[in-house]
């Protein structure tokens, strides 16, 4: 399996036979400064930006750097398998794409071109209810590829049992319920320029697309579309929902549930109470909780709270291949990638995902072998030593 990432590796390096250098950097890192150069500042300040100080997204970055990789020597690493089993699933490495709202600020074709490009690369593409695309849509472009579907757990329950149908009819297996955005949080970049695209109808094709949002319009959207944002903001999320809600979700949905914004070890627990099949260790990008335990950290205690009774994924500062490596060490199953493939798509649409996707999983290996793994099933605490940067 680890053929793929292995071929790129080499196609990647022979390239240097002629010359020929990639359209893209193959450091993800420096993605973020090239989209501030090419896109507006709206955009990228929504894209780019975090909740109050960004002191968040910051502290996910350390505790990831923080965590040091110990290789071990002769242990052959010839064959490699990224393969992993994520919620009954057989992924040919341990990566999703995590749910990113509202692509077309970043490229035309939107959520169309990353599900494509996860498609291409084999890789699980999450659909976020704020997607700037329907559904149906994204369904289609994907064939018979894995999707899973986010949930932004709306006000209305006619809503989200209209949101869970339509998902299910397009082939979404997973559903992955976000709770750590019962409110937008205080994001200064996009306030100090009063950028928010969903106010613009930019968004909400979910909502607009829907016949249960419909419903409670008295006017059609394209009537009056102002009546449809104020509608979709105020039914948008449900600050008042608590844990024997989720009983609603089990009952309408068949598949796996996975909860994601979880950073407690107690809230883990009560998922597993809950009937849930999963949490995504997260604190959003530090775009919620200005202040908030970074996602690394939270990791390991909510991994030895669960066991094996959930599966559990994360994201929250992936940006290389070594910070994949780190979070499997530390518990996740697999890892969600977010910003990385996002600027990927808004330099080089479908091609750029892919690239990211590439760049990220041949690192990956790459780190794995050196570091004396064949497989991710390996790693442990043990491969990582804590040290401060
Ligand atoms: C622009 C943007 C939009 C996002 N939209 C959603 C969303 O619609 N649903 C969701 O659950 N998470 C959303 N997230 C959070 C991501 O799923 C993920 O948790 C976060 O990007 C991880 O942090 P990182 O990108 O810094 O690695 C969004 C993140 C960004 C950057
Ligand atoms: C009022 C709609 C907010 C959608 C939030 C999308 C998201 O998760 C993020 O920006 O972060």
């Amino acid at each position: 399996m680890a053929k793929h990432w292995a071929d790129f590796q080499y196609e990647i390096y022979l390239n240097g036979m002629t010359g020929t250098v990639p359209r893209l950097p193959t450091d993800l890192t420096r993605l973020e400064e090239l989209t501030e150069q090419r896109l507006g500042p709206g955009p990228v300040g929504y894209v780019a930006g975090s909740a109050g100080d960004g002191s968040t997204a910051r502290a996910n970055r350390a505790a990831l750097q923080g965590r040091r990789i110990v290789p071990r020597m002769l242990r052959d690493v010839q064959e490699r398998d990224l393969s992993a089993e994520v919620l009954g699933r057989a992924l040919p490495a341990p990566l999703a794409l995590a749910p990113i709202g509202v692509l077309s600020i970043m490229h035309p074709e939107a959520e169309t071109a990353a599900a494509r490009a996860a498609a291409a690369q084999e890789v699980p593409f999450v659909l976020s209810s704020a997607s700037s695309t329907p559904i149906e849509r994204v369904a289609e472009a994907m064939g018979d590829a894995e999707r899973w579907f986010q949930l932004y757990w709306a006000k209305d329950r006619e809503v989200t049992r209209s949101f869970l149908n339509r998902a299910k009819a397009s082939g979404f297996s997973v559903l992955v319920v976000t709770l750590d955005t019962p409110l937008l949080a205080w994001r200064p970049r996009d306030l100090d320029q009063a950028y928010l695209p969903f106010l613009h109808g930019v968004g909400t094709a979910n909502y607009f697309s829907d016949p249960a949002f419909q419903a409670g319009l008295t006017k059609p959207v394209h009537e009056d579309p102002n009546a449809a944002v104020l509608h979709f903001v105020g039914m948008f999320a449900d600050p008042g929902k608590t844990w024997p809600d989720l009983a609603f979700l089990r009952e309408n949905w068949d598949g796996p549930i996975v909860l994601k914004g979880i950073v407690h070890p107690d809230d883990a627990r009560l998922a597993v109470d809950a009937g849930m099949d999963g949490v995504v260790v997260s604190n959003h990008g530090g775009r919620q909780v200005a202040g908030s335990i970074a996602a690394a950290d939270a990791l390991p205690r909510v991994a030895e709270a669960v066991g094996d009774r959930l599966t559990v994924l994360f994201d929250s500062g992936v940006r290389t291949g070594d910070d994949v490596f780190k979070a499997l060490a530390l518990g996740a199953r697999a890892v969600l990638l977010g910003r990385p493939y996002v600027y990927g798509l808004a330099l080089d649409g479908q091609a750029g995902v892919e690239h990211v996707i590439r760049c990220l999983l041949a690192e990956f290996d790459l780190t794995l072998a050196l570091s004396g793994h064949a497989t991710p099933g390996s790693l442990g605490p043990a491969d990582l030593v804590e040290q401060s940067v």
